[in-house]
């Protein structure tokens, strides 16, 4: 496919020439056709002159008219849409007339959606905890926000936007915005913050919501809403913590939603409603680490944004490190390098799995010229994105030194576009007259940033809760059925974040003796895991399972995959089936039954892992 645009491979749009100062989004919910129909109003800077057309990024859309408003009339604009790009989309090139100035410039475009948006999925009323009603909702990340409205669709340009939605008059919309007026069937949104394209975001359903604090609630169906604000209670905590790490909370509002299961993410950090998993459900909010790193966006990410996705670790790599920061100062240091210990675990699993064929999509910044957003995904730009900044906070010195570091540079580039070279200057900038310029001579830029695999240099990171998990992990693979019955060691208390990495360490161990169903078995027993709600747990049983080949528990590894389409736990489960050919016709089966069920990202990249495109 080659790169689109000289500022985003995955962005036909051209930036340096026009940006989007504002969208008014109008839409009308046709929930019977599953698409969206209606209009979008870009309100463009032209920034060169004599420009001669807009080129914007679409997906399957269907334009139906573009417009041209200026002092009072209305023009039709020619227009043609190119063949698809896999992967990617299609270009609208909206022509202009000649001798356009540089200044404002307003365009209508109506459309309707494809029925099969990628950025959108559809439930029916059977897919829903309450049966009664349909569920609509988006995931634009990373560039999916093209299937639900032509525009501009890189993280280079940022805009702000108000939209009409007219929807079901019983159901409730809801925006990565805040809500201006309700009207019976009709909502009235603005986002009074730019933001790029691909945090736009909408979700309608019978909703219900609950305080969590001031500005503060959780959206969910009725059916689970109570136990979503028991799981999130410390959401306010957590919003106080990270403003007093990253500086003043712009966005007004902090809601969250809690999507049904087939959300294909942990989270999403949907400015001013983030977007959640149910399966951070796990009655004892264990897993509401992913709310505090949903917060982290507010500022890394959603304020300082990656300028195009060859820079997601900027997004990631920051969030990661601010949000193991807000579980460290809610609860202990500790616990923070222990998390960024078993945050290491899960990187080595994805690089021993799903990126042992495409050693380059390992590096910090990759090279998405020829490959879709999509399939670079993995936890690389988090995990060693966070290390790195770990190592440069502990090289310069701390988190004194660091943090007041983190606070200048976010404040630096809030409200703006970049990349790693940005960040890079500000480092250098800010340090330059200090005693640490010296110590930022030792950092090897082409490694951190170009190096495959593992981090280059692993922190020191207190070990105390890492070597109980290490030693666990240990004795279950080495000792037998027989020794481990008789061990004491193995029954010492353990919290649930060690349960989790030690099952992940033992997922990671070469060779396991004796992983057969009594030691399944026992593990179970050891620590009440056929109990446990907790998905982290469930994800790494089911995967332990299926490496002792027990076929007759294929069932609820099924079942597991089937609960929800997270693709952090159905992806693997997927690959590890199709590597065990007993049970792969099951899981291809399977997945051909459920896909339809899944959004476009979640079935496309599992089709792939299964081979089947
Ligand atoms: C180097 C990678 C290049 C580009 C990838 C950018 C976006 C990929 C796209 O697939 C969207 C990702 C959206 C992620 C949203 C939330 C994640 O933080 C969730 C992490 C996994 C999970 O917890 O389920
Ligand atoms: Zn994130």
């Amino acid at each position: 496919m080659g790169r689109l645009s000289s500022v985003d491979p995955s962005s036909y749009s051209e930036p340096e020439k026009i940006t989007t100062e504002h969208t008014a989004i109008h839409w009308n919910v046709d929930f019977e056709a599953t698409k969206l129909r209606g209009s979008v109003l870009h309100k463009f800077k032209v920034l060169s002159s004599n420009l001669e057309s807009i080129l914007l990024d679409v997906r399957d859309i269907d334009v139906k008219n573009a417009t041209l408003l200026a002092g009072g009339s209305e023009l039709p604009i020619n227009y043609f849409i190119s063949d698809p790009v896999p992967d990617v989309g299609q270009k609208l090139t909206l022509e202009l007339p000649a001798g356009t100035a540089k200044g404002s410039l307003n365009v209508r475009i109506d459309y309707e959606t494809a029925s099969n948006a990628s950025g959108l999925q559809w439930l029916n009323p059977n897919q829903t905890l309450g049966k009664q009603h349909p569920y609509m909702f988006s995931q634009c990340q990373a560039i999916h926000a093209r299937s639900v409205m032509p525009c501009q669709d890189t993280p280079a340009v940022k805009f702000t936007y108000d939209a009409i939605v007219e929807h079901p008059k019983e159901l409730t919309a809801l925006m990565s915005a805040l809500i201006d007026k309700n009207e019976p069937g009709k909502t009235y949104f603005k986002q009074e913050v730019p933001i790029p394209a691909y945090l736009v975001a909408i979700a309608i359903g019978k909703l219900v919501s609950r305080r969590l604090g001031e500005n503060s609630n959780v959206w969910a169906e009725e059916a689970i809403v109570d136990a979503c604000a028991e799981e999130f209670s410390e959401t306010s905590t957590m919003l106080k913590t990270a403003s007093d790490l990253c500086g003043p909370y712009v966005w007004k509002q902090y809601d969250l939603l809690v999507m049904p299961p087939s959300f294909p993410f942990g989270g999403m950090e949907n400015p001013c409603l983030t977007f959640v998993t149910p399966t951070l459900l796990a009655g004892d909010k264990s897993l509401a680490n992913v709310v505090a790193h949903e917060i982290a966006h507010s500022w890394t990410g959603n304020l300082v944004t990656n300028k195009n996705f060859e820079h997601f670790w900027l997004n990631e790599g920051f969030t990661v490190f601010v949000e193991s920061k807000i579980v460290g100062r809610m609860q202990g240091a500790k616990e923070l390098d222990f998390r960024m210990l078993s945050n290491l675990t899960e990187l080595q699993e994805c690089l021993r799995t799903q990126l042992a064929g495409t050693p380059e999509l390992t590096r910090l910044v990759v090279d998405l010229s020829n490959c879709g957003p999509d399939d670079a995904f993995s936890s690389v730009p988090y995990i060693k994105g966070s290390t790195f900044l770990r190592y440069l906070e502990d090289l310069l010195g701390g988190p004194t030194v660091f943090e007041p570091f983190l606070r200048d540079y976010l404040k630096k580039f809030a409200y703006k576009s970049i990349v790693t070279d940005d960040f890079k200057g500000a480092l250098y900038d800010y340090f330059k007259d200090t005693d640490k310029k010296d110590k930022l001579g030792l950092v090897d830029w082409e490694l951190w940033l170009k190096c495959e695999g593992m981090p280059p240099i692993i922190p020191k990171f207190d070990e105390s809760l890492a070597n109980v998990t290490k030693n666990l992990a240990s004795q279950w693979s080495t000792k037998t059925v027989d020794e481990l019955a008789k061990s004491t060691d193995i029954n010492q208390p353990i919290s649930i974040h060690q349960l989790i990495e030690f099952l992940g360490k033992l997922i990671e161990c070469k060779d396991i003796v004796e992983l057969n169903e009594r030691k399944i078995e026992l593990l179970e027993k050891t620590y009440d895991l056929k109990k446990s709600r907790n998905a982290e747990v469930r994800f790494r049983l089911n995967r332990l399972i299926i490496r002792a080949r027990l076929i007759k528990r294929l069932d609820e590894i099924i079942e597991f995959a089937n609960s929800n389409f997270r693709m952090k736990f159905c992806r693997p489960i997927y690959r590890d089936l199709a590597a065990w050919p007993e049970a792969k016709p099951r899981a291809v089966d399977n997945f051909l039954n459920v896909k339809d069920q899944m959004m476009a990202v979640c079935s496309h990249t599992i089709e792939k892992d299964l081979g089947l495109k």
